[in-house]
């Protein structure tokens, strides 16, 4: 076997994962244990995760899917919705058991329809937040039927970040899956109380992926990929080693079936190969130094988390890892993201 390089990095965390519940749980929870520390784990389950006692009960179900010995640490959220209860808030965050609150407007997503609709609904939350220095995760787009899908995450800056900024100016916020431009200027031009988190697809994919050569289901998600631009300066942010931008998967799994559709929906399974995107775009770069700032550094310090102790070596191989196989999930399959270009680095 020839090797020709390999690299050690601390272990990386995940800040935007779905792990689901039931079956597809347990199908998915030992691929993220595989590889990462620790994952802010998203709350957009069917009914949302709420309230605290939910983030506990849910936390629970995902250490039972974990293998054995596994020290993986799952990292709760709250669905915000205009009901939501600041003193709940407050109190889950004060317990460790709630790490951030996760804003959803109603309908712009998976699993969003008990999201937000008037932000002003939601200020009392965001003031407390701001007080006790808990971050804001927000899945920007707008939801308008007359925005253009591809424009909904640079209307969204304009439209509602931008006054959430300018009433909560010490409120930390994490931009979710950037796919633009846009975003990636928005979080350049706020100070450290801003980051974003990017994913491995849009790093790698533009929208041709999706819909050159017929209709690509399992290149669509949401956002939805943009164009070579957009994800250009994707790469250019998350190579840079800036401290505001940090790896969230985005790991969405959904059933081939329900992807497969004549109305399919948004989402990609990517963890298991997410570590060998990374290292070949980073290698591409120029800039395989920075990828541990993006995968295991600027994450935790945005957080206040401490760092992993424990490491990974990644090994570029001259053979492809093959990724055609589909797994096997309880009343299915599931497709593993390829982004087209053949995998030679692999965790070892
Ligand atoms: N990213 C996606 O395309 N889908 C996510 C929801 C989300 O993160 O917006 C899902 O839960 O399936
Ligand atoms: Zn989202
Ligand atoms: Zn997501």
């Amino acid at each position: 076997m020839s090797t020709s390089t390999q690299i050690t990095l601390r272990t990386p965390d995940d800040w935007h994962l779905h792990l689901r519940d039931g079956e597809m749980l347990e199908a998915v929870a030992p691929y993220t244990s595989a590889h990462f520390g620790r994952a802010i784990i998203m709350p957009n389950l069917v009914p949302p995760v709420v309230r605290t006692e939910q983030a506990i009960a849910y936390r629970e179900s995902i250490q039972q899917a974990l293998p054995e010995g596994s020290s993986f640490q799952p990292l709760m959220t709250l669905y915000l919705t205009e009901q939501t209860d600041p003193a709940d808030v407050k109190a889950g965050f004060a317990s460790g058991d709630v790490t951030a609150l996760k804003l959803y407007p109603a309908g712009a997503t998976t699993n969003s329809d008990a999201g937000v609709k008037n932000i002003e609904a939601v200020y009392p939350v965001l003031e407390a937040m701001q007080e006790i220095g808990m971050p804001l995760l927000v899945h920007g787009e707008v939801v308008d039927a007359e925005i253009d899908i591809f424009d909904r995450e640079a209307v969204f800056i304009e439209r509602t970040l931008k006054g959430v900024r300018k009433q909560f100016p010490e409120l930390k916020i994490v931009m979710e899956h950037i796919t633009t431009a846009d975003g990636v200027e928005f979080v350049k031009s706020c100070d450290s109380h801003v980051a974003a988190t990017i994913t491995p697809h849009h790093l790698t994919i533009n929208r041709n992926a999706m819909l050159v050569g017929g209709i690509q289901p399992h290149y669509y998600c949401l956002p939805v990929a943009k164009r070579e631009t957009h994800r250009q300066a994707l790469v250019e942010a998350a190579t840079s080693g800036d401290p505001r931008f940090f790896l969230g998967t985005d790991s969405a799994p959904h059933l081939d079936g329900a992807k497969e559709s004549a109305c399919g929906c948004a989402g990609i399974f990517n963890v298991s190969v997410t570590m060998s995107v990374l290292a070949h775009v980073f290698e591409n770069a120029g800039k395989l130094e920075n990828l541990e700032k993006f995968t295991s550094l600027n994450g935790p310090a945005f957080y206040g988390k401490p760092l992993n102790e424990s490491s990974m070596t990644l090994e570029k191989q001259s053979e492809a890892l093959d990724i055609s196989e589909k797994l096997a999930v309880a009343g299915g399959q599931m497709t593993i993201f390829d982004p087209k270009f053949p995998l030679l680095w692999r965790v070892v």
